[in-house]
């Protein structure tokens, strides 16, 4: 059951009409389906029933405090990967023992909010930033949860710039060097060793590289016992893809729930997830509107009101995104349209040379798919207000996050005393 949909030739959000929502709050906007959102949290609940897994969404792929007390109220937990993020889950509602802490350059200033905060885990990706972990800890008379990020080197992952789990890339801790680092690890005060972690890239299209690194895991926990570690918990990060309606679409979440669950049921772990955008992604999208129809030499320019500014995945991934009209007309001829914003980059796009059913000025388009690291990686390039984001449940909506003034984006400027 799909929650954004087309009725009688309208576009809907669950049981908003988007046609009229953009009328009220004005474009550009996100719009987000609780419905989806929650149905998609609970794939992990209903495979795992009995087995109390951790669902720790990655809050880096949609932050707002609505998105998280909608998952928090299911149960789920969060992967943060900055004090900002922790502070956001914990307002949300998310219990601190359901918090797990990611990211290559956590500060001490960050790892001591976690730590009076209480969280469940800290997922350690270097040798010295587990010495530094260590001397937070130490410093406040406590022992940090730890588990090391290791890096399996598989290459998974749907472009270049979102792949994670190669020996090239800056994450977690190489293969070869982990066991020795455990063994280090076992040794210091400030520090409870109490699992494994991998995370291997993001929009993972196929199971295999799942399977590989978790073999891999399986092999690493073996090893690490039998040095005399307890290894209760194994967190097998996020990545897998969703269907952007380009490409075969990617294995359907039960069947992946499916394999974690058949091949972790020897290892007698707790397992952790952190599931970003198959939570989020499809369950948002960005609502524009056609600004001008330009007839270039070489192309159409369908000339929309968002931008990469709201929305960069084209410019920074060469992602598809589906455009659809808000509204559908009939008999509507195709044409070939370069969709692209006004921002003042030639990157500025949401889609090139993709047929679509004949657009005006005035039309409101739906790009789909839109929910994860979409409103996060905004910026206010060109002075763009950050634009709303809306929850819908049923029939009700209501604004999450609010279009800021203009003067509300100039606030934190001020002039030098020689300028005045
Ligand atoms: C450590 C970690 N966990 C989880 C995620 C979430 O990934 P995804 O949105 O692909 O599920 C990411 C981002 O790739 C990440 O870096
Ligand atoms: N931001 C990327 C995913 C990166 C995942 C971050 N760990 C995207 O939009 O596809």
């Amino acid at each position: 059951m799909h929650h954004f949909e087309h009725r009688n030739g309208r576009l809907y959000a669950e049981d908003v009409d988007v046609a009229a929502l953009a009328g009220e709050i004005g474009t550009p906007f996100y719009v987000y389906s609780e419905a989806t959102l929650r149905r998609h949290v609970r794939v992990f609940a209903t495979a795992f029933a009995g087995a109390d897994p951790l669902v720790a969404f990655s809050v880096k792929a949609n932050s707002n405090l609505a998105v998280l007390k909608i998952l928090a109220s299911e149960g789920a937990g969060a992967d943060v990967v900055s004090a900002g993020e922790l502070m956001r889950a914990l307002k949300a509602g998310i219990a601190p023992e359901n918090i797990v802490f990611s990211g290559v350059g956590k500060t001490g200033e960050e790892m001591k909010a976690a730590l009076d905060a209480g969280i469940y885990q800290f997922n350690v990706e270097s040798a010295p930033e587990l010495e530094a972990l260590n001397d937070v800890a130490l410093a406040l008379g406590k022992r940090a949860p730890m588990a090391m990020r290791v890096n399996p080197d598989v290459a998974a992952g749907g472009h270049d710039k979102i792949s994670t789990g190669r020996k090239e890339d800056k994450f977690g801790v190489a293969w070869d060097d982990a066991r020795a680092l455990y063994a280090h690890a076992r040794g210091l005060d400030g520090i409870e060793v109490v699992g494994v972690d991998f995370h291997i890239g993001s929009q993972i299209s196929d199971l295999a590289p799942f399977e590989a690194a978790f073999t891999k895991a399986a092999g690493l926990i073996a090893d690490l016992r039998a040095d005399g570690c307890t290894i209760d918990r194994l967190d097998v990060g996020g990545g897998l893809g969703i269907p952007y309606g380009d490409k075969t679409p990617p294995p359907h979440p039960d069947d992946y729930a499916g394999l974690i669950k058949k091949l972790t049921a020897p290892l007698d772990v707790r397992l952790i997830f952190e599931p970003g955008r198959m939570i989020a992604g499809n369950a948002g999208i960005l609502v524009t509107q056609a600004i001008y129809v330009k007839e270039g030499e070489a192309r159409t320019f369908l000339i929309v009101d968002a931008a990469m500014n709201d929305l960069i995945r084209p410019a920074l991934y060469d992602a598809h995104h589906e455009i659809q009209p808000v509204l559908l007309k009939e008999n509507a001829p195709e044409k070939l349209y370069d969709v692209v914003g006004p921002v003042c980059e030639s990157s500025d796009f949401f889609a090139k040379q993709r047929a679509l059913p004949e657009f005006r000025a005035g039309d409101y388009a739906a790009i789909m798919s839109a929910g994860a690291y979409g409103a996060v990686q905004a910026s206010q390039y060109n002075t763009r207000p950050l634009v709303p984001e809306v929850m819908v449940n049923g029939d009700k909506h209501a604004v999450i996050r609010r279009r800021p003034t203009f003067e509300e984006m100039l606030a934190l400027e001020t002039t030098p005393d020689w300028l005045s």
